[in-house]
């Protein structure tokens, strides 16, 4: 099977298109291309460098303004390479080349040796291995960042990096309103990028190990420039600003972590309660719950922590390799080689793992809905005496992940494998290098262990450069995960605006269809239903199971919306109604009750912000459930437990009827709300809830003025009871299925 792959230019541009086999040379010969403009920009960089070094000699000059002068030079050469560059490809420089300059530019200005800390600074010199060392150390960088870290398949990868990119940059817009915490962080590091090393060291641990080196040569008589207690002073000083500004850094990192996290939990809570019911008939509660917790923390605490270690290490590696430059170039060099291969490696682990990081995600939610619904549902396992048959489900459900975290163990043991027996093979060459730059007095004893105190910490914060990327890269599906609930519009119609003071209460079903989104292939629910709930008026709507009755139910709530056809309030469609304001006077009480933990009083309130006790004691009176409320001992402040589990079931089903008449509503849907309460209360209470000329709709014919037969998604017969009877038809075949 061959499919079409389009190759694109990095600005967006298509290259050309076609299958793998056509576009393959395509692709060669871009490579090719781009490689020649590499070799000519080299050239032209060391045509600029030379010209440099010609006018240094003629004029005479030993120095043209120190490390400033450098640095403007730089800036002048990125000018004029840029310029170059646009020049030669038309006007469309590849981003790689793009980086190339930027690397050629500014590379040997960080890596100049006479700018560390240790030696006065005479500005360029006219020295040919400098000459080499510069553009060659950028062809380095840039190839280890665009085949290692970048990966070889461009065309594909470009378009992920970009989405990638793209979900990063939201992430770190979240985090606006923490701007001034974020400019206090970022201080301390630019600080000690701008600053003058001796004066204002920021990050000094950078240089402890050369201080170190010094303290080192002066105990052993090498250095006797500057004293002993001097060196140890320094030493002291750096070592403590280094602490104090790594501590605030850090400390103000995740405060600032903490507070985009509160935030983005908030919004992606907002987002997640706007949602319409098929939402969540989607998505089980627990993978959203995971969404919600583990999610968010983890997207908030990869960019902000990252991009903080990625500063961090990135700077104390620039700084770390331009003073081992300075110290010795042969071992810096040598320790280079390490770098691509960990790159190469590393790039090579996070492609392999990047799936399987995804599977276990996705377990943990499973895992955790699992957990969660057996738990929940303990009465019935309990009943049905299936605590096995759950302890296997779940066994077999850790077993799968154990699968999956026992591949990303292999692949990790594998990687730390390989990883060790590099930078093992590069110490040994390190060495044997060592040995003999120093026999040749190339470097004194206190430079090389300078040098090797750099080179822990300079391989730690390699790891960590790679390590944040690849935690990143990683966390990137997470990220698109949540931003795609963030952005989800809910498929609910727009609010309206009619909360009239008057309610007659009068329900038309006009020519009503409908299919539930979670089925859509099925016969719809409900199939052209027109039908009336007169005010005042007491209408049942029996049928046989799976006929319909909860479909008009949930569509006379509104928690799905009809795809044919209208449901109309007193002359009104449903949704052109004030969404608060139509859920208070459209009253329905089920059989089952969804309670909250917390007081009788909370469940009775719920939602209501201004219901005073008075209204509460009230609706219960009518409910004719006070009495049982005033013999509990802290009456409506008692605690009725976890979804209510404290109460029986009957008090379930008071406090619902409670809940509805507190609302004053003008229709009231009973689904079976009343099926566990003692007759002389049942009769209370549809006594109740017909007063004030009310709206009532029951699943029983008992006391119903109307009742409408419903089948098959149709309404099949409607009338009063002895209407209905004395026609023999379905009604009446199915009398005793209804009376039962
Ligand atoms: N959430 C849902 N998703 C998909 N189909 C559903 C859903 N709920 C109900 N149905 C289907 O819609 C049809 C009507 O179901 P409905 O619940 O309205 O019947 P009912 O008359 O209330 O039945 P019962 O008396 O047993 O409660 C049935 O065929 C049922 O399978």
């Amino acid at each position: 099977m061959s499919c079409n792959v389009v190759l694109f230019h990095e600005n967006g541009d298509v290259y050309g298109d076609g299958t793998q086999d056509q576009i393959q040379p395509l692709a060669v010969w871009k490579m090719k291309e781009l490689a020649a403009c590499g070799l000519v920009i080299l050239l032209f960089d060391t045509a600029l460098c030379l010209a440099l070094w010609a006018v240094l000699v003629l004029l005479s000059c030993s120095s043209w303004g120190g490390l400033p002068g450098v640095w403007a030079f730089g800036a002048a050469k990125w000018a004029v390479l840029h310029v170059f560059t646009s020049k030669l490809t038309d006007g469309k420089p590849e981003g790689v080349l793009r980086r190339l300059v930027a690397l050629l530019c500014l590379l040997s200005p960080w890596t100049d040796p006479h700018g560390a800390p240790s030696q006065p600074y005479t500005g360029p010199s006219p020295d040919f291995s400098m000459l080499l060392l510069g553009p060659l150390s950028s062809l380095l960088a840039c190839v280890v960042w665009e085949k290692g870290v970048c990966g070889d398949s461009k065309t594909k990868k470009d378009n992920i990096d970009l989405d990638a990119r793209r979900l990063l940059v939201r992430v770190l817009k979240y985090f606006k309103p923490d701007t001034l915490y974020l400019i206090a962080a970022f201080s301390f590091l630019i600080l000690g990028v701008v600053c003058k090393y001796e004066t204002l060291i920021f990050y000094s641990d950078t240089y402890i190990p050369l201080y170190q080196g010094n303290v080192i040569d002066m105990l052993g008589g090498q250095n006797h420039q500057t004293s002993v207690g001097y060196a140890i002073g320094q030493l002291a000083f750096v070592s403590l600003g280094s602490a104090l500004f790594s501590g605030m850094r850090g400390g103000i990192f995740m405060c600032t972590l903490a507070r985009l996290n509160k935030r983005l939990k908030h919004l992606l809570f907002h987002t997640l309660l706007q949602q319409e019911v098929h939402f969540f008939e989607e998505n089980n509660p627990g993978s959203l719950s995971s969404r919600l917790h583990s999610d968010v923390d983890r997207m908030g605490r990869t960019v902000a922590l990252n991009s903080n270690a990625l500063v961090r290490s990135t700077v104390k590696t620039v700084l770390m390799f331009r003073v081992m430059l300075g110290l010795s170039w042969e071992l810096t060099l040598l320790t280079s080689i390490e770098m691509p291969l960990l790159a190469f490696l590393q790039n090579k682990y996070i492609t392999w793992s990047k799936d399987l990081k995804d599977q276990i995600q996705e377990c943990h939610a499973q895992n955790k809905d699992l957990a969660f619904q057996t738990i929940s549902g303990i009465h019935t396992v309990r009943s049905f005496r299936a605590e096995k048959d759950e302890l296997r489900r779940y066994n077999k459900a850790l077993d799968v992940m154990c699968a999956v975290k026992r591949s990303t163990g292999i692949y990790s043991a594998v990687f730390l494998l390989i990883r060790r027996v590099v930078s093992l093979g590069i110490k040994i060459l390190m060495l044997v290098l060592a040995r003999s730059l120093i026999s040749s007095g190339d470097l004194t004893i206190g430079s090389l262990v300078s040098f090797f105190l750099y080179q822990k910490p300079m391989s730690t914060n390699l790891k960590e450069i790679m390590y944040c990327y690849g935690e990143t890269m990683s966390t990137v599906g997470v990220i698109s995960k949540v931003f795609s609930y963030l952005d989800r519009t809910p498929k609910c119609k727009k609010e309206g605006e009619l909360a009239p003071e008057r309610l007659e209460g009068r329900i038309v079903f006009q020519n009503v269809t409908f299919k539930y989104p979670s089925s859509p292939d099925v016969e719809p629910a409900l199939k052209k239903v027109s039908m009336e709930l007169k005010p005042g008026k007491m209408t049942a709507l029996v049928g046989p199971s799976g006929g319909g009755k909860t479909s008009c139910v949930s569509l006379l709530k509104r928690l799905y919306e009809p795809e044919e056809g209208q449901i109309l309030l007193d002359g009104q469609p449903l949704h052109h109604y004030n969404h608060k304001y139509f859920h208070q006077k459209m009253a329905l009480v089920s059989q089952n009750p969804v309670l909250f933990s917390g007081s009788l009083r909370y469940n009775i309130e719920y939602g209501l912000n201004d219901c005073t006790l008075e209204r509460v004691k009230e609706a219960a009176k009518k409910a004719n459930a006070d009495h049982f409320i005033s013999e509990l001992k802290n009456k409506y402040d008692t605690d009725i437990g976890e979804c209510g589990v404290k109460l029986s079931d009957g008090q379930k089903q008071s406090l619902a009827i409670i809940r509805a008449l507190v609302r004053e509503p003008q229709v009231i849907i009973l689904d079976e709300a009343t099926s566990k309460l003692d007759v002389e209360v049942q009769h209370a209470v549809l006594q109740e809830v017909l007063t004030c000329g009310r709206t009532v709709l029951l699943k029983t014919v008992e006391k119903a003025d109307h009742i409408i037969f419903i089948e098959k998604g149709a309404v099949v017969e409607e009338g009063t009871h002895k209407q209905l009877m004395a026609k023999e038809g379905r009604y009446y075949r199915l009398k005793e299925e209804l009376f039962s």
